[in-house]
């Protein structure tokens, strides 16, 4: 995907992936993370998801990274924090107290940027992606991270049933982009009420990646 689509959709207000509250899935298997409070928690591609603010309250450090400003600024405003925000080479950061937002092209981070992260949450990221771009998408987070566990949110469909995004991704492109590095382990898989997009029949499913 271009960042012209996604710059699109929120201009448009078109984010029907986003949720009101923070995904079920990661309230019900968080603690398959074996997190500390003060640690920290890398979110790739994060929207202006209410995860954040859940992840924080559990006493974690966030960062994480978002393409478009207006979602990163929607983000710090629900969470009713004022953000500090430093301009550098591609991208700008927005900081306050335990979270820090790389506003940019995810492709520009660098481990140095982002410190040590002790765990990845990737919810609608890696499914964001479309299949040219997802090799590269989870190279860079192993680079990234030096491999620290995940937790990997989702979707299962018949792809060729409706474009993406969101893609369909299946327990064998899961083993096919992570299997050398870590063990896998599919936590969940539930029925999408009333089918994806109101249609599809569709899993969400969550591994642990550890
Ligand atoms: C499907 S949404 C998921 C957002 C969030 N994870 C959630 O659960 O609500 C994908 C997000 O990734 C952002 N995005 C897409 N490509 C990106 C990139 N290369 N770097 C950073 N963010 C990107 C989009 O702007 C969009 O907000």
């Amino acid at each position: 995907m271009q960042a012209s689509f996604w710059h699109s959709k929120w201009d448009k207000g078109e984010i029907g992936f986003h949720l009101d509250q923070a995904n079920p899935l990661l309230l019900k298997h968080f603690d398959s993370l074996a997190l500390t409070k003060g640690q920290t928690i890398f979110v790739p591609l994060c929207g202006k998801t209410k995860d954040i603010a859940w992840l924080l309250a559990q006493g974690l450090n966030v960062v994480a990274v978002e393409l478009n400003k207006t979602a990163v600024e929607a983000l710090f405003s629900e969470l009713n924090v004022t953000a500090q925000i430093t301009q550098l080479d591609e991208l700008n950061l927005y900081k306050a107290k335990q979270l820090s937002v790389f506003q940019g092209d995810f492709f520009n981070l660098s481990s140095e940027l982002i410190g040590k992260i002790d765990a990845v949450y990737d919810r609608a990221a890696l499914i964001a992606l479309p299949i040219e771009m997802r090799i590269k998408y989870t190279q860079q987070i192993m680079q990234l991270t030096n491999k620290v566990k995940q937790l990997i949110i989702c979707v299962e469909y018949q792809q060729a049933e409706m474009q993406g995004p969101p893609f369909a991704i299946h327990a064998e492109d899961i083993s096919a982009y992570y299997a050398k590095s870590y063990q896998l382990n599919l936590l969940e898989s539930i029925k999408v009420e009333g089918g994806l997009k109101g249609k599809l029949a569709a899993n969400e499913s969550i591994w642990l990646l550890s």
